[in-house]
């Protein structure tokens, strides 16, 4: 099956700072796939690569099996909402969804329609005096209305409440089960991530730190708690991805597929949250060990 989101070495250099290198990563189609990290890992700018608003310095896009951008017919497939959420300002609602329905092949206008109204934004409303929710409301009904193979939406909720953020992700899950359109969406929320996502890709300092099904990534990361120990001392096949030392115990989350029988440990399963801050923290960037899971 083609990926909706396929990279291979990809990299993009802004002067002399590589904001995303050695990208390599492939996300199915089907799938709502989390892109988390820390301010500044990369993430924009692989959704904007991955869009077709920027062009790689290095290696390869591909999105549903084409590169982005490149004609009417990819562009009809992919659609992408910013993360400042980009709309014009002097354009009402309502003018907004025909400049939509005359410029989208697909333009579902029913459900343009249903989602304004759901969210009480007056179609004759301008775009330029709605609030920061509400203009990200307006921007994420553009995007779906579409009716897009894949949806890219950089950082979709981080400007509704929480009301509006549980909503918009519900209906987003009921337009992937009706619609099986592919999703990739980025985040700082692993609350949110956990409840909608079933692929996860974590990206650190401009790198793919992993990449993976979320059942996968749960099945195969452990917490390890017993007496002080050295990590060096650790079965090869237990990749450490944190450590924490007090001066009688350790705390290891580890990734392994094998069986873990040191009976010195204490063996516990962990949640996406501690398993994605484990990866994010310093700790895990300082290990040039740690292979990419795929
Ligand atoms: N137009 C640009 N010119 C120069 N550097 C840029 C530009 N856009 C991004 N960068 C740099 O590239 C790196 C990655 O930025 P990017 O916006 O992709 O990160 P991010 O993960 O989306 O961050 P955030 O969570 O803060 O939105 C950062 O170091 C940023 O300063």
């Amino acid at each position: 099956m083609t990926a909706a989101l396929g990279a291979r070495a990809l990299g993009k250099r802004y002067g002399r700072n590589w904001a995303l290198s050695g990208c390599t990563l492939d996300i199915p189609a089907g799938r709502v796939a989390g892109l988390v990290g820390p301010n500044g890992a990369g993430k924009s700018t692989l959704l904007n690569l991955a869009a077709g608003m920027l062009t790689p310095t290095t290696g390869a896009v591909e999105v549903c099996g084409g590169v982005p951008g490149s004609g009417p017919e990819q562009l009809a497939k992919v659609a992408f909402v910013a993360q400042e959420t980009p709309v014009y300002p002097g354009l009402s609602v309502a003018e907004h969804l025909r400049l939509g329905a005359r410029l989208n092949p697909r333009w579902d206008d029913a459900l343009a329609r249903a989602r304004i109204e759901r969210w009480g934004l007056d179609p004759r409303r301008r775009a330029g005096k709605l609030s920061g929710g509400q203009r990200a409301q307006l921007a994420l009904t553009l995007g779906i209305a579409k009716r897009p193979e894949l949806l890219l939406l950089d950082e979709p909720v981080a400007a509704l409440d929480p009301l509006a953020r549980r909503e918009f992700l519900a209906s987003l899950m009921e337009i992937v089960a009706e619609d099986g359109v592919s999703v990739v969406l980025s985040s700082h929320l692993v609350a949110d991530l956990e409840r909608v996502c079933d692929h996860l890709v974590v990206l650190v300092g401009g790198e793919v730190r992993l990449d993976g099904e979320v059942d996968g990534i749960l099945a195969t990361h452990r917490r390890l708690t017993g007496p002080r120990r050295d990590v060096a001392t650790l079965p090869a096949e237990q990749h450490v991805v944190s450590a924490s030392h007090t001066d009688r115990q350790s705390t290891v989350l580890v990734r392994t597929e094998a069986p873990i029988l040191d009976p010195q440990w204490t063996v516990s399963e962990l949640g996406l949250e501690d398993l994605v801050l484990a990866y994010l923290s310093g700790d895990a960037v300082r290990r040039p060990a740690l292979a990419v899971l795929r």
